[in-house]
């Protein structure tokens, strides 16, 4: 960006913090006005681009293939097919992965920083000084028309001896190992836990998984959380009721070399149990950035998980009226951590930034989930019990549709596979879908679909034709089992 005296503040008709979605806030709108984009960077190479692309689903997702493919004997045994797994070859998985996420976040930094005139890239961690105002920490002030904060999370560490030690990873340093370990001990029953349990597993490391309460995906549908953490068990070990008590180098040569490390779980009923391990991987949660910001301290207004609270447009609120000028979007102020969540509301946002006196709302209904683990979990909308607690058990039918079931099913053996939907029995409104198996993500598309357009689940099911015999049959299957209506636009 141009010609400010040397000391003298920035004044950008645009800043944005965080370089994740917030990267795609600068349109061509702001094409010859000045911008400024700060971003400290994300992960063990303070790369740019944020958490999706660096160290979240991207490169994530990129290690479920080849995990799968591994996996994949499993079902080759069932179908008569003898597919003998060799091993996998960690070095080249990852470095096929960040070849191409390091590229594209080297060309987007690039991009940023050297091909646009009117943008200036601040490299540094950033503290608001005031509603539109913040400081780097190289003394660089900055004071902005508008403001856009989105600025993310970070993995959340426990508070126990040995969590510093460089046997200890959180999916931030996880996926750049040296070499595949040979066990692993992943703390957390949630996403990341699931997700990474099912790619060591996948690609052959032994696999112990720990987690406080019974169950894992707790979160989900009861029928999904139960279904998916008897197929967990299957695969890998899993331990509940416990928490790690401590991490310990281990010396197994007594070279005064530590490889690997020894995690002390404690149990509930107050006993140690102690797991030499090569890594452990840390997937407790993740914190909104909002504390690295300086949120409270400049008087906005925060939840109290630390989110920045804003309104239905994306305003950021402080004392409860929204600050003119001042957006917040993604992990810093969403419920939902997840990244069309945050790309939905940069969308929103750069249509308001654009347009401030014709503002839009984002969009909170039928936001979907899914877990790419092994098996792939899907979610939209309500549980059965939400669905009960929302219109009680009398307006509510449900249908599971088992993979099994159906002529796709047949083809692949299938023993495990369900879609679950839940709809209101009085007009067919659908309330909510849940997927486990093969392909559950894209399977949940149609009920995802019905529900974003107002689609009732009569019209769902027989207003369309349903290519036979695909996989897809499971949900129209699902669709067709509820107890709804004739829809009356068929
Ligand atoms: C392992 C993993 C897997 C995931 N998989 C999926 C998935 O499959 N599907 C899905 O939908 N979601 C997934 N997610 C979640 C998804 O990555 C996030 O919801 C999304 O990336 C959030 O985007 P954001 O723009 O809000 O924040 P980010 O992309 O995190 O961007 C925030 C940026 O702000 C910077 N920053 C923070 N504080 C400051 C400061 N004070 N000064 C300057 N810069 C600052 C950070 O360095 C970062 O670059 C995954 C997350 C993880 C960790
Ligand atoms: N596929 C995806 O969309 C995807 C993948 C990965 C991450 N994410 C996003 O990232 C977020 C963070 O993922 P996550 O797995 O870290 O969090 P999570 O909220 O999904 O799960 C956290 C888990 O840690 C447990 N836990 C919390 N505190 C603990 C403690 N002190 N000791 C032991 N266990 C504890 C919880 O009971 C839970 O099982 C997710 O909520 C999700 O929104 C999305």
């Amino acid at each position: 960006m141009t010609d400010s005296a040397p000391g003298a503040p920035l004044t950008p008709d645009l800043a944005i913090i965080g370089s994740g979605s917030g990267n795609s806030l600068i349109t061509p709108h702001w094409d010859g006005r000045p911008v400024v984009l700060a971003d400290r960077g994300v992960g063990s190479t303070d790369a740019f681009g944020g958490t999706c692309l660096n160290v979240g689903c991207i490169p994530t997702k990129m290690f479920v293939r080849p995990a799968a493919l591994a996996h994949s004997t499993e079902e080759a045994g069932r179908l008569g097919v003898d597919l003998h797994l060799r091993g996998a070859d960690w070095p080249q998985i990852r470095d096929r992965i960040f070849a191409r996420v390091d590229a594209i976040s080297r060309a987007g930094r690039h991009y940023r920083a050297e091909e646009l005139d009117h943008v200036t890239l601040l490299e540094q961690q950033v503290r608001l000084t005031g509603p539109r105002s913040f400081l780097a920490e190289d003394g660089t002030e900055v004071r902005a028309e508008q403001l856009v904060l989105a600025a993310g999370s970070r993995p959340v560490l426990p508070e126990v001896p040995g969590v510093d030690l460089p046997q200890v990873h959180t999916s931030d340093s996880v996926m750049r190992l040296e070499s595949l370990p040979s066990r692993v001990l992943i703390v957390g029953g949630g996403y990341i836990a699931c997700e990474f349990a099912g790619i060591f597993s996948g690609l052959g490391s032994e696999v112990i998984q720990v987690n406080r309460s019974v169950g894992l995906m707790s979160a989900l549908d009861p029928d999904l959380a139960s279904a998916y953490s008897a197929e967990a068990e299957k695969s890998w070990t899993v331990l509940y009721e416990r928490t790690l008590g401590a991490v310990v180098a281990r010396d197994p040569e007594g070279r005064g070399e530590p490889a690997g490390a020894t995690a002390q779980l404690l149990t509930v009923d107050g006993r140690q149990e102690e797991y030499d391990v090569d890594i452990v991987l840390i997937a407790i949660g993740r914190r909104p950035n909002s504390d690295l910001l300086g949120a409270e301290e400049a008087g906005l207004d925060l939840h109290d998980d630390g989110r920045i609270v804003v309104d239905a447009w994306q305003r950021v609120l402080a004392g409860g009226e929204p600050v003119e000028g001042l957006y917040a979007l993604g992990d810093l102020s969403s419920a939902a951590q997840l990244k069309h969540v945050a790309n939905h509301e940069a969308r929103v946002v750069a249509h308001n930034l654009e347009n401030p006196h014709d503002l839009r709302a984002s969009r909170q209904h039928a936001v979907p989930a899914a877990v790419f683990s092994h098996p792939e979990l899907a979610e939209v909308g309500l549980t059965e019990p939400q669905a009960v607690e929302q219109i009680g058990a009398e307006h509510v039918t449900v249908k599971i549709q088992h993979y099994g079931d159906t002529a796709y099913g047949w083809a692949m053996e299938d023993s495990t596979g369900i879609v679950k939907v839940i709809a209101d029995r009085r007009d067919g409104t659908l309330l909510g879908g849940h997927a486990m198996g093969y392909q559950a993500s894209n399977l949940l598309q149609p009920v995802i679909q019905a529900m974003s357009f107002g689609q009732d689940a009569h019209s769902a099911a027989r207003g369309q034709y349903w290519i036979h015999p695909a996989l897809m049959e499971v949900t129209e299957n699902a669709l067709l089992g509820l107890d709804v209506p004739p829809s009356r636009h068929l």
